[in-house]
């Protein structure tokens, strides 16, 4: 079912600073600032070629990951996403196989434009999933 390694997301309390730092020490190519409120997130996307890291901060009051930095306030690893082909028939196989889909279990537009879900981190080995659909 799983396919590719589309992001490892890492959760940081200033994204400036750690797009700067990705950019200036690790010379990594940096995408633009997406602001997501209805994610609560912005995000910057840096492609490795072979897969992609999301650095992350929190955007507006109630960020589904302010807990995690008041937990981790340096920030740290916070997901890791699969591409799946049908994300529908993903949500059923694992529901039935009795993890927990977060939210109200339905599939939102992720920041590629796909269906996205998050799986319970409780369910895969303290690690929070995300799921995206790409087709093809
Ligand atoms: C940009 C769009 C999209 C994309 O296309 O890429 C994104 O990536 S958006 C990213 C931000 N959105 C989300 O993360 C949505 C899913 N996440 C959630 O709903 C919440 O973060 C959460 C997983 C429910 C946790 O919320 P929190 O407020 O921290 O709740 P708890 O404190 O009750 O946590 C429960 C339990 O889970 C542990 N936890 C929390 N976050 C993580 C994590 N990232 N990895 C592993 N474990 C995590 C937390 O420590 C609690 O454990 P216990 O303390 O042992 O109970
Ligand atoms: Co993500």
């Amino acid at each position: 079912m799983i396919g590719r390694l589309n992001h490892i997301a890492i959760a940081v309390p200033d994204l400036a600073v750690a797009v700067a730092t990705y950019r200036d020490q690790l010379g990594a190519q940096v995408g633009a600032p997406q602001a997501l409120p209805e994610h609560g997130v912005t995000v910057v996307f840096i492609d490795t070629g072979n897969t992609k890291v999301e650095l992350l901060e929190p955007l507006g009051a109630g960020s589904p990951i302010a807990g995690f930095l008041e937990k981790n306030p340096a920030g740290g690893m916070h997901h890791i996403c699969f591409e799946v082909p049908d994300i529908a028939a993903a949500v059923s196989r694992l529901v039935s196989g009795g993890a927990r889909v977060l939210g109200d279990g339905q599939p939102r537009t992720g920041a590629h434009g796909n269906p996205v879900v998050f799986l319970h981190p409780k369910d895969f080995s303290g690690t929070l999933i995300e799921l995206e659909q790409v087709r093809g």
